[in-house]
């Protein structure tokens, strides 16, 4: 689904992402983890599409077309959702009404008909369930004072309603209590099928025990420079990074 080619890029001229090679298939969880700054939300960035980064390097190719040669909107149609770490406000349009454009712009991609309002209510409904999230919150401003948490939430909720191939959540745990985190994480699995595909960015292996990765790999100075199953993330709650540095150095 996702192939990731000896990846570079860069931002006002800091070199981050120095060469990352992934291979992404359908129905697989892959969780990427490692220190402060080693590039792991530029990672998540560039592949959706975000301008601030100057991809300088490598392909990315994802359902066999050139991710790289679309832009953020494109990405997003085509199947690619990013959870953001910090999510925008947008005041003055309601979660339900951002969805309901948002939903037949992925349709009409498709070559589908735009829902009609009662097929809209009962996915809104069905998904709502999914995540445990309040009617009223999806009328208000789309994250307009909403708690960290509410945030996420809404986050996954999205996630839900679009039915992405590919969905990028960048340090969701961030913010969330015990009883969100595993509401979100529940989402998160409840939507997992054979045709989709998640990466997970997250710096705690706590989130792992409830989304559980098929393969967990450490990034550091923009190179992936371990991989593993999940027993790799338990090392590293463990361990900490240290002896992956000094591996990663040794082998430079
Ligand atoms: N706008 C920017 N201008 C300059 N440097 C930046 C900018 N954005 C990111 N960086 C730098 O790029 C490096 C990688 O940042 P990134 O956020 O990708 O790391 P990360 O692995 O997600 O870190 P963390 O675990 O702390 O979230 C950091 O050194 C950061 O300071």
């Amino acid at each position: 689904m996702l192939s990731i080619k000896n990846l570079q890029a860069k931002i006002e001229e800091k070199e981050i992402l120095r060469g990352i090679n992934l291979e992404v298939k359908a129905g697989e969880v892959h969780a990427i983890m490692g220190p402060n700054g080693s590039g792991k939300s530029t990672l998540a960035s560039v592949l959706a599409g975000r301008e601030d980064y100057e991809v300088t390097g490598g392909e990315v190719t994802f359902d066999g077309k050139d991710l790289l040669d679309m832009d953020a909107d494109e990405r997003a149609r085509e199947g690619v959702f990013l959870a953001f770490q910090y999510p925008v406000e947008i005041p003055g349009v309601s979660t339900t009404n951002f969805m309901k454009t948002a939903i037949n712009q992925v349709r009409e991609h498709r070559g589908e008909k735009p829902l009609d309002a009662v097929s809209f209510l009962k996915l809104m409904k069905e998904k709502m369930k999914l995540v445990d999230i309040d009617q009223s919150l999806l009328s208000r401003s789309l994250n307009e004072g909403f708690s960290g948490g509410e945030k996420k939430r809404n986050e996954i909720f999205q996630m839900a309603m679009l039915e992405p191939k590919l969905s990028i959540l960048d340090e969701t745990d961030s913010g969330l209590d015990i009883d969100a985190l595993r509401i979100v994480s529940n989402g998160v699995n409840a939507l997992k099928s054979k045709d989709n595909a998640t990466i997970v960015v997250t710096h705690y292996q706590r989130l792992l025990d409830y989304i559980v990765p098929d393969f967990v790999h450490v990034l550091y100075k923009g190179r992936i420079v371990k991989s593993g199953g999940k027993e790799l993330a338990l090392e590293l709650e463990e361990k900490g990074y240290d002896w992956i540095k000094e591996e990663a150095e040794a082998a430079v």
